[in-house]
C-alpha cells in the first residue's frame, strides 16, 4: 500500500544572521490511510516544527515531506491543521466561523450553501446545534474546540495535524473533548497526526505512538497498539489491562530523554 505521507529523511535547523539551531536529525516515518499517530517528545524538541513542514509551512532544511507521492512544498486543502488555541474569531457566529476556509477559498454561490448545510449539520450532530448564531465568547473551552475541529473539517481534509489541541482545557474537560474529538476523527474516517505532552493521551488515542529524543530530535522508539485496544474509544482504553504496560513503555522511552 502506498502511504499517505511519507516524511523521508527530513531535518530542520532554525538558521538567524548569527546562529544555527539544529532542531530535527534525520528524522523518516509514513503514515498510512486510517493510521492515527501520537508524537510525543521532550519539550523543545521540535514537535511543533515537525508538524508546520508536515502542514507545508516551512521548507525543511533537509530530507522532504511526500503526500500522496507528491513533494509538501505549500500548504494544501487536504491537509487539515489544528492548534492549541482554537483561533477562534471572536466577531463571527460559531457558524460562519466554520465557514471561514471555504470563505477564503471563494467558494461559489451553490457551493456556499451546501457547505453552509453541511457545516450545520455537524454542528448540530456534535452537540452544537443550539449554539450556531452564538458567538465564542458563549461557548465552553471544550464546545470552542470541537467548533475549531468542525470548521477545519469543514475542507475535507484527508489527514489532519493536530498540534496540542486538548492542552488548553482543564483536566476533566480534556479526557471528554478527547474521546469526542477521537470519535470525529474515526466516524469521518481520517488520517491524523497528534502532538501531545501527555503520555496517558497518547495511549488512549492513536495505533501507534513515536516517541522524539531531545533536541536535534531523532525518533527513539515507536509504539504500536493491539488492534482490539485500538479499537476502544480513549475512555474506555484507560480501563484496558493494556493501559498501564504501554503507559510505562513510553514512560521508559521518554524518562531517557527528558
Ligand atoms: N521561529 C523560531 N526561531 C528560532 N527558534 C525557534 C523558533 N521556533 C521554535 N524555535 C526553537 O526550536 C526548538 C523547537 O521548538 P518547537 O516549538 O518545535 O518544540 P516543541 O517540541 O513543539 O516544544 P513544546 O513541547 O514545548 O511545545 C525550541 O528550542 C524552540 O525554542
Amino acid at each position: 500500500m502506498e502511504p499517505m505521507l511519507d516524511v523521508s529523511n527530513l531535518s530542520f535547523d532554525y538558521l538567524s544572521a548569527s546562529s544555527c539551531l539544529p532542531v530535527i536529525d534525520n528524522i523518516s516515518f509514513q503514515a498510512f490511510e486510517g493510521d492515527f499517530i501520537s508524537i510525543v517528545g521532550p519539550s523543545g524538541c521540535g514537535k511543533s516544527t515537525l508538524l508546520d513542514i508536515i502542514a507545508g509551512l516551512m521548507p525543511s532544511s533537509a530530507g522532504q515531506v511526500f503526500f500522496l507521492g507528491e513533494p509538501v512544498i505549500k500548504p494544501r486543502k487536504e491537509i487539515g491543521y489544528m492548534l492549541q488555541r482554537d483561533q477562534l474569531f471572536e466577531w463571527r457566529s460559531i457558524l460562519r466561523n466554520t465557514l471561514l476556509g471555504p470563505e477564503i477559498q471563494h467558494s461559489s454561490h451553490k457551493d456556499k450553501r451546501k457547505t453552509r448545510k453541511t457545516a450545520s449539520e455537524m454542528l448540530t450532530r456534535y452537540d452544537l446545534g443550539g449554539f450556531l448564531g452564538a458567538k465564542p465568547s458563549e461557548l465552553s473551552g471544550g464546545m470552542r474546540q470541537r467548533a475549531a475541529l468542525i470548521r477545519t473539517l469543514i475542507m475535507e481534509p484527508t489527514l489532519l495535524l493536530l498540534d496540542e489541541p486538548f492542552s488548553a482545557l482543564d483536566y476533566q474537560t480534556r479526557l471528554t473533548v478527547c474521546n469526542d474529538i477521537c470519535e470525529i476523527i474515526r466516524t469521518n474516517k481520517k488520517t491524523a497526526i497528534l502532538v501531545t505532552h501527555d503520555l496517558a493521551e497518547a495511549v488512549s488515542t492513536g495505533n501507534r505512538v513515536l516517541v522524539l529524543g531531545k533536541r536535534p530530535s531523532t525518533i527513539k522508539m515507536e509504539l504500536v497498539f493491539d488492534p482490539d485496544f485500538t479499537a476502544l474509544s480513549p475512555l474506555a482504553r484507560r480501563n484496558h489491562p493494556l493501559f498501564n504496560p504501554y503507559f510505562q513503555k513510553l514512560w521508559e522511552a521518554f524518562a531517557h530523554e527528558k
